[in-house]
C-alpha cells in the first residue's frame, strides 16, 4: 500500500517530530530518510559536538573549585568512546524502532517531488492524500577558494565523528561550528588555528559574546586569527594551508571548513513547483509552502531557525496545521510557529557558554523598536561560589514602548540553564515592573536577574 494521509521527507529530529504528530493525531503517515532516521542531529550535530565538548567543560569548571581532585588532562580516548555511544555508534536502528513504535511507516530512500501530492523513493511511488512535508535538513556551504578541490578538508561531520585528535587543526569560519569544534579539539589536545573574517567571532551575536568565546579560546591554546579573509587553500609539506589576505599563512594537520550551511533542497524536484534547488523553502507561520497548498515545510530546509529545538517546534506547528487543516490561525497558537520571528533560543556551548534568546541591540534598533539595552557583569553571590575567578556578562534588550524585555543574552560558564527563564520572560511579554517580583533563589547564578533590573532602575 503506498497510499498514506501524510509523506514527511526527511528523517531527521524535524521530520520525526512532524511525522509523530501526524501520525498520534490518527493519519497514516510515511517517514522517508536517505541515510540514517535521526538526522544530522544525532549524529554529525548536537548530539557528538556537545559529547566533545562536556568533558573539557567539566575539567575546567572543578579546576575553578579548590579542593576538587583534578587530573591534568582529558582521556582522549574515553572522551571518544563517549561521543560514540551519544552518535549511538553511528547505527539508526534504535531510532526507526521508534518510528515503528510511533506508527510511521518507515521507507529507506531518496524523497523527490514528482508531482501533486506524489513522491518518488528510488522508483516506487508514494501518494498523499492530506500533505507532503518537507525535512530535508541543511548541507555544508564550501567556500569558493582557489585551490580548495585540491585539499582534503573536514566538513562539520569529520570534525563531530574523528577517531583520533588531530595533531593540529585549522578551522576557516567563526561562526557557531567554528567555535565549539575549535574548542573541542583544542581541550582534546590538538594545536588550533581559529581564522575569522570578521572582528571577532560569533558575528551574529552581541559583541561581548564573541570578545569573550575569543578569550576563551586563548585561553585553551587555541591561535585567534581575525579580520583575516582566507584567499587560498593547498597542501605544502603534507599539510593543509591557507593563504591568508594579510599576506600569512596558516597551516595543519586538517582543515575544517566552518563557512556555514544551505538547505538541502537539490535533488529533491522542487523546481517542478517554481522554487529553485540550494534555496530555502519559503513557507508561513504554518509551515505551508508559498503557493503550494498541500506541501510543508519545516527545519533547516527553510532557512528560518536553523536549530533543532526550533526546527521541532515547527514541526509541531505544521503537524497541528495539517492535523486541523488551519487556513490563517493567529499568531501564537498551536498551528503557528509565530516564536521564529522573534524568541528564538539558543546555546553556544563553549566555556564561556552564550545563551541568547530573542533580539539583539542591533536588530531591535533595525526594527525601529525604542531600544534600551542595560549590561551587567555576572558578579553576584551565586556566581562567586560557583567557580573562583567566575566572569560573564548579561545583557537585557528593552522595549521602552512595552517595557518589555526583547533580547536577552548571557555569556559564562553554565548559564545555558538560565536560559528558558529569559525565553520564557520574552515568550510571555513579561513587564519590567512584573519581573521584578520574579525574586531570583539566592545565591545562584540568577541573581544576576536582580542585578539588571537595578541597573534598569528598579
Ligand atoms: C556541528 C553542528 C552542531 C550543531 N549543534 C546544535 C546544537 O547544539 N543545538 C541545536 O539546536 N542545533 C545544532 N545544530 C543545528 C542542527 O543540527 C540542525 O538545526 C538540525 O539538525 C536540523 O534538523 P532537520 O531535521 O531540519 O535536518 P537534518 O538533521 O539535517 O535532517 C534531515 C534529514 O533528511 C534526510 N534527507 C535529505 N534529503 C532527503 C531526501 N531527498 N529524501 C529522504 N531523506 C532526505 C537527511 O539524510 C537527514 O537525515 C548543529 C549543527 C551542526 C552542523
Ligand atoms: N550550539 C548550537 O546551537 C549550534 C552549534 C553548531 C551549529 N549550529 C547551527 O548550525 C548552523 C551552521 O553553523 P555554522 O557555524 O557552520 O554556520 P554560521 O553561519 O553560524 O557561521 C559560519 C561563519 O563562517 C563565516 N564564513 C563564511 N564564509 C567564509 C569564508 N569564505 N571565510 C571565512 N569565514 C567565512 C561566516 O561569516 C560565519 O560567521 C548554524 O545555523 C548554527 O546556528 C548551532
Amino acid at each position: 500500500m503506498d497510499d498514506f494521509d501524510v509523506i514527511v521527507i526527511g528523517g531527521g529530529p524535524v521530520g520525526e517530530n512532524a511525522a509523530a504528530r501526524t501520525a498520534a493525531g490518527g493519519l497514516r503517515t510515511a517517514l522517508v530518510e536517505v541515510e540514517r532516521f535521526g538526522g544530522e542531529c544525532s549524529y554529525w550535530a548536537c548530539m557528538p559536538s556537545k559529547a566533545l565538548l562536556r568533558p573539557g567543560h567539566a575539567l575546567a569548571a572543578a579546576r575553578r573549585v579548590p579542593g576538587v581532585p583534578v587530573g591534568e588532562r582529558l582521556d582522549a580516548a574515553a572522551v571518544l568512546a563517549r561521543r560514540d555511544a551519544f552518535a549511538s555508534d553511528w547505527d539508526d536502528s534504535g531510532q526507526v524502532r521508534w518510528a515503528v513504535d510511533a506508527g510511521l511507516e518507515v521507507v529507506r530512500g531518496r524523497g523527490r517531488l514528482v508531482g501533486e501530492r506524489r513522491v518518488d523513493v528510488d522508483g516506487r511511488v508514494l501518494t498523499a492524500s492530506r500533505a507532503v512535508v518537507v525535512c530535508t535538513g541543511s548541507v555544508p556551504r564550501t567556500p569558493r577558494l582557489p585551490g580548495l578541490a585540491d585539499v582534503p578538508a573536514w566538513t562539520s561531520r569529520e570534525a563531530t565523528s574523528a577517531r583520533e585528535v588531530p595533531s593540529s587543526l585549522v578551522v576557516l569560519g567563526g561562526g557557531v561550528v567554528g567555535v565549539e569544534m575549535a574548542q573541542a579539539w583544542a581541550r582534546l589536545g590538538s594545536a588550533v588555528t581559529l581564522v575569522a573574517s570578521g572582528e571577532r567571532p560569533l558575528p551574529r551575536f552581541e559583541e561581548f559574546a564573541g570578545e569573550l568565546v575569543a578569550d576563551g579560546l586563548r585561553a585553551d591554546g587555541v591561535t585567534v586569527r581575525t579580520g583575516v579573509r582566507a584567499t587560498g587553500a593547498s597542501v605544502v609539506a603534507g599539510a593543509a594551508t591557507l593563504a591568508l589576505s594579510d599576506g600569512s599563512s596558516v597551516s595543519g594537520a586538517h582543515l575544517l571548513l566552518a563557512t556555514g550551511r544551505q538547505p538541502a533542497t537539490s535533488d529533491l524536484g522542487v523546481e517542478r513547483f517554481g522554487f529553485a534547488a540550494g534555496e530555502p523553502l519559503p513557507v508561513d507561520d504554518t509551515g505551508r509552502v508559498t503557493g503550494v497548498d498541500w506541501l510543508y515545510a519545516a527545519g533547516d530546509v527553510t532557512g528560518r531557525a536553523p536549530l533543532t529545538h526550533q526546527g521541532k517546534y515547527a514541526a509541531r506547528a505544521v503537524g497541528t496545521a495539517i492535523l486541523t487543516d488551519a487556513r490563517s490561525p493567529q499568531p501564537w497558537t498551536a498551528p503557528v510557529a509565530t516564536a521564529d520571528h522573534a524568541a528564538v533560543p539558543q546555546v553556544v556551548f563553549t566555556d564561556p557558554e552564550v545563551a541568547s534568546v530573542g533580539r539583539t541591540a542591533a536588530q531591535a534598533r533595525e526594527e525601529g523598536l525604542d531600544v534600551r539595552v542595560v549590561d551587567v557583569d555576572i558578579a553576584v553571590a551565586g556566581s562567586s561560589l560557583h567557580a573562583d575567578g567566575y566572569r560573564g556578562k548579561a545583557r537585557m534588550v528593552v522595549d521602552e514602548r512595552t517595557r518589555t524585555l526583547v533580547g536577552v543574552t548571557f555569556v559564562g560558564p553554565d548559564t545555558a540553564e538560565m536560559l528558558h527563564a529569559a525565553t520564557i520572560a520574552v515568550v510571555g511579554e513579561v513587564t519590567m515592573d512584573r519581573l521584578w517580583h520574579a525574586v531570583p533563589a539566592y545565591p545562584t547564578i540568577s541573581e544576576v536577574w536582580l542585578r539588571l533590573l537595578e541597573a534598569y532602575g528598579l
